[in-house]
């Protein structure tokens, strides 16, 4: 009788839990008494499929994702994704609070996946590790570096464009992608295009597949075939690593910091010379690619816009003694409008639809509770195409940014103490590449290609397929 009560009174209350949890869905539990008697946890679905949640139908639309979940729930809400439940933050406010204001007590929350595939040892996102490798990384990818590398940067861009015949097709991304990884090779560790450098752009298309992929690692699978790559990029690394040490010459490229910081005594390991490469490698080439594709669409399909670039680029060509003069770093600083338009682009390509952290302690913002361990989402597109933000915010209008006066509103490369390091480098790769087009090339795209694809950065879908004709011609 005993037992069969116990049976029954276990199965009520599990029927009750699981009622209880349908009926309010799970809240995270704060570890501590909120200061705020009025702080709630912030509305939403923080359950539905269980591990998915509602990551399915993140991933095919992240831009409607948040749209209908604003509509529904406010700027502020609950979600469940990458088997996780987090907070999804879509003002500059808000934004600005967990990047900066409060940024000590967040650190990184990226999906497993995605570090697995830069770091093996988890440590490049520690807080001491992270100081230590901007105060190295800052004057490497600083603009008095940059400006000797210009000339490099000049040289690869007319490498792909030279190789354009008229009247040839051309997919943009698949060429830009090249580039942006050819760049990043040449500034990072001083190779020149050739054989270990496609190898490297191979494998860094198989790694990239894997960082949004279900952590399962067998031989079949994308998450499996991510972390070989990754192994093959680290073998090659550490040989360039080794080749570095036996050279004496000075290169002032990346790595030379890098391993100069090791006989400084600030001493990073091979695995994490290695890691710090492999993320540099990764938001070197694709974050660039994606936006310098964009950059050439709208150009295409906003011809006024294309003329004002046009005539500024012809400008500074023009004031070249020949043709074939390499452009200068000041050249780059008089790219004035053509910036503009950049920045256009960057503000409506759905850039960082998020940027995760996951906070350290028990936190309040705006009446809202953030327990300490959970996720917390930045998306900075939410508000970049938000018309309270930007007035009529799908127009693409450059002039936006005449007056650079978007402080606090306009964050294409992240905030705080984690804002990005490569910033001048991918503006000047996009600069170069668009002045050796234009002044060049006239294109024509093959289709519209409207539709988009979302990752692991948003571009057009099929890559942007274009005609091209000698301008002189
Ligand atoms: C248009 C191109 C690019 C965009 C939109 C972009 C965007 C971003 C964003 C949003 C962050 C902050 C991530 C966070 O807060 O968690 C970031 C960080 C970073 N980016 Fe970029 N990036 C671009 C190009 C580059 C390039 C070319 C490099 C260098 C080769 C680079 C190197 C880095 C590094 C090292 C960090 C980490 C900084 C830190 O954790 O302190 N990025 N980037």
């Amino acid at each position: 009788m005993d037992s069969m009560y116990i049976v029954t009174a276990t199965i009520a209350a599990a029927f009750l839990l699981i009622l209880f949890i349908i009926l309010h869905g799970y809240k995270y539990t704060p570890t501590k008494t909120f200061s705020c008697k009025k702080a709630k946890h912030p509305p939403g679905k923080t359950w539905s499929l269980p591990f998915f949640g509602e990551t399915i139908q993140f991933l095919q639309d992240p831009h409607q994702f948040h749209l209908q979940h604003i509509s529904r729930y406010g700027e502020t809400f609950s979600s469940s994704l990458f088997g996780e439940n987090c907070i999804v933050l879509t003002t500059p406010e808000a934004t600005r609070w967990v990047l900066q204001t409060a940024q000590k007590y967040f650190k990184p929350g990226y999906p497993r996946s995605a570090t697995s595939m830069i770091d093996e040892t988890g440590s490049i996102y520690g807080e001491n590790f992270h100081s230590r490798m901007r105060k190295v990384l800052g004057p490497a990818l600083h603009p008095d570096a940059m400006q000797h590398q210009v000339k490099y940067i000049d040289f690869l861009a007319n490498f792909f464009l030279n190789k354009w015949r008229d009247n040839e097709t051309c997919n943009v991304l698949q060429q830009l992608r090249r580039y942006t990884f050819f760049v990043a090779s040449e500034i990072i560790f001083g190779l020149k295009p050739g054989p270990e450098v496609e190898k490297m752009a191979d494998q860094m298309e198989e790694l990239k597949k894997g960082f949004l992929s279900l952590h399962i690692n067998l031989p079949f699978t994308t998450y499996g075939k991510a972390l070989r790559a990754r192994d093959g990029l680290y073998q090659t690394l550490q040989k360039l690593i080794d080749r570095r040490r036996l050279d004496p010459n000075p290169h002032n490229d990346v790595l030379d910091f890098l391993l100069r910081a090791n006989a400084n005594g600030d001493h990073f390991s091979d695995v994490h010379v290695r890691a710090i490469i492999l993320t540099l490698m990764f938001g070197g080439y694709e974050s660039t690619s994606s936006q310098l594709v964009w950059a050439i669409k709208r150009l295409h399909d906003n011809p006024k816009i294309l003329d004002k670039v046009l005539a500024e680029q012809d400008f500074i060509r023009q004031r070249k003694v020949s043709q074939d003069e390499p452009l200068t770093w000041a050249d780059v600083k008089d790219m004035k409008y053509t910036s503009q338009v950049l920045q256009e682009t960057m503000r409506t390509s759905f850039l960082n639809t998020f940027i995760p952290r996951e906070a350290l302690i028990d936190l309040e913002y705006d009446g809202f509770i953030f327990p300490k361990g959970c996720k917390v989402h930045a998306s900075i597109s939410s508000f970049h195409l938000s018309p309270k933000v930007f007035p009529d915010p799908y127009r693409f209008e450059p002039d936006r940014f005449q007056d650079n006066s978007q402080p606090g509103t306009f964050m294409p490369f992240g905030y705080g103490n984690r804002l990005c390091l490569g910033s001048d480098l991918a503006k000047s790769q996009m600069l170069i590449f668009i002045h050796h087009l234009v002044t060049k090339y006239r294109y024509e795209a093959i289709s519209p290609d409207q539709e988009i694809r979302w990752w692991p950065m948003a571009t057009p879908k099929r890559g942007f397929p274009i005609r091209i004709q000698k301008r002189d011609e």
